[in-house]
């Protein structure tokens, strides 16, 4: 968004009450602490979320903090929707009060939810406002591989402390993706897919959209081998949900926390982040970085263990990119994103010899 078109607003008075509640209950602002004023501002309208700054005013100063980030359902009806049914505010808000509090992962602090439908659940968090020392990553540039093995660290601090743990994986709120058979997802990969083949994908080499055919059409079978150990699963690490500071790295946007198999964030982190070549060079490297780093934090695991579960995780950027690529349409940086991850997706599977992998075991 760009920051010449993005005004402030001042918040209604249910608003400045709703976030006065929250704060208070979440053990953010001084007991009694009256929040005078509030100030909003833009600073991403995701698919199914809206992100604002908030700036505000209590009646004693340092009586609460001076800004935070509220992320709340989207106005758009469609998305919002679509999210709401997937359980996606709700999830995001459970991981940030339930489990981000169990792990050494950088994440924003929590500072309160909101139930804003009034559904019973929280759909809307309050967190730590890092704009101010913090860039976001750009998934249209390469990650410099420094930054890349500091993100990779943090999903060793993710994964560690559920490695395996069965009270976890039964949590019902989780999101399912690997594992489970996921209704309509061959109808939808192909739709998606055949409507770009002419367009965002229409200059990729042959044996790249070859490879996309072929997963497109094997997709449900992929998903549900999901081998290997299983623990939290991000499912949508990349650089765009990175968030760069001095000296530590934060991760963002949880609302697809879920359960599957460890290699699939690695992969997909992998995948999106680095150029071919770059990739190629480094990635038994840092692969056997992060069982090392694993086995550290007391995770039973070997270097030859992760390395097959890596062929099967190396289709994670076609799995998680296909099915919404045919809603990407006008936004130029969208289709230019899509289309290089996409072909690095397609690289990355080709190179780990993913899909001879999948008609061996099928
Ligand atoms: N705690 C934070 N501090 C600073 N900036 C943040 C923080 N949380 C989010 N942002 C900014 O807001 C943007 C959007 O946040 P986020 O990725 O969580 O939601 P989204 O992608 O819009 O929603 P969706 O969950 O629908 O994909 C981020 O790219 C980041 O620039």
């Amino acid at each position: 968004m760009k920051r010449d078109t993005v005004t402030a607003t001042p918040a209604d008075a249910a608003t400045i009450e709703r976030l006065e509640t929250a704060l208070g209950a979440g053990h953010s602002a001084a007991p009694a602490a009256g929040l005078t004023a509030a100030e909003l501002t833009p600073v991403g309208v995701g698919a199914m979320a809206d992100t604002f700054k908030v700036r505000l005013q209590w009646d004693h100063p340092g009586a609460g903090p001076a800004c935070l980030i509220l992320k709340q359902p989207a106005v758009d009806g469609t998305a919002a929707t679509t999210a709401a049914s997937l359980g996606a505010y709700e999830r995001e808000a459970r991981f940030y009060s339930e489990l981000a509090p169990r792990t050494q992962v950088r994440a924003p602090r929590l500072y309160g939810v909101i139930d804003r439908a009034g559904a019973g659940a929280p759909d809307t968090v309050l967190l730590e406002d890092l704009t101010a020392r913090h860039r976001p990553g750009d998934q249209l540039r390469e990650m410099p591989i420094e930054e890349l093995d500091r993100a990779r660290h943090q999903l060793a601090l993710l994964q560690a402390p559920f490695w395996e743990n069965s009270a976890t994986a039964e949590l019902p709120w989780l999101h399912r993706r690997l594992g489970v058979p996921i209704p309509g997802i061959l109808e939808r990969m192909e739709r998606s897919w055949h409507s770009v083949t002419d367009t965002i994908a229409a200059d990729l080499p042959a044996d790249e959209r070859k490879c996309i055919d072929r997963f497109v059409g094997s997709a449900a079978d992929w998903a549900q081998l999901n081998p290997g150990p299983q623990t939290l699963v991000h499912h949508d690490l990349r650089a765009d949900n990175l968030l760069f500071g001095e000296g530590e790295i934060v991760l963002i946007d949880w609302q697809t926390i879920g359960w599957g198999s460890a290699m699939f964030d690695f992969a997909y982190l992998i995948g999106t982040s680095l150029e071919v070549g770059t990739r190629r060079r480094h990635e038994a490297e840092l692969l056997r970085r992060h069982v090392a780093e694993l086995q550290e934090l007391g995770v039973d695991w070997t270097e030859s263990e992760a390395q097959d579960i890596y062929r099967w995780a190396a289709c994670a950027v076609l799995m998680m990119l296909v099915p919404p690529i045919s809603s990407v349409k006008s936004n130029p940086r969208m289709v230019t994103m899509f289309r290089r991850m996409l072909s690095l997706g397609a690289r990355q599977a080709l190179d780990a010899g993913s899909l001879d992998l999948l008609d061996s075991r099928l």
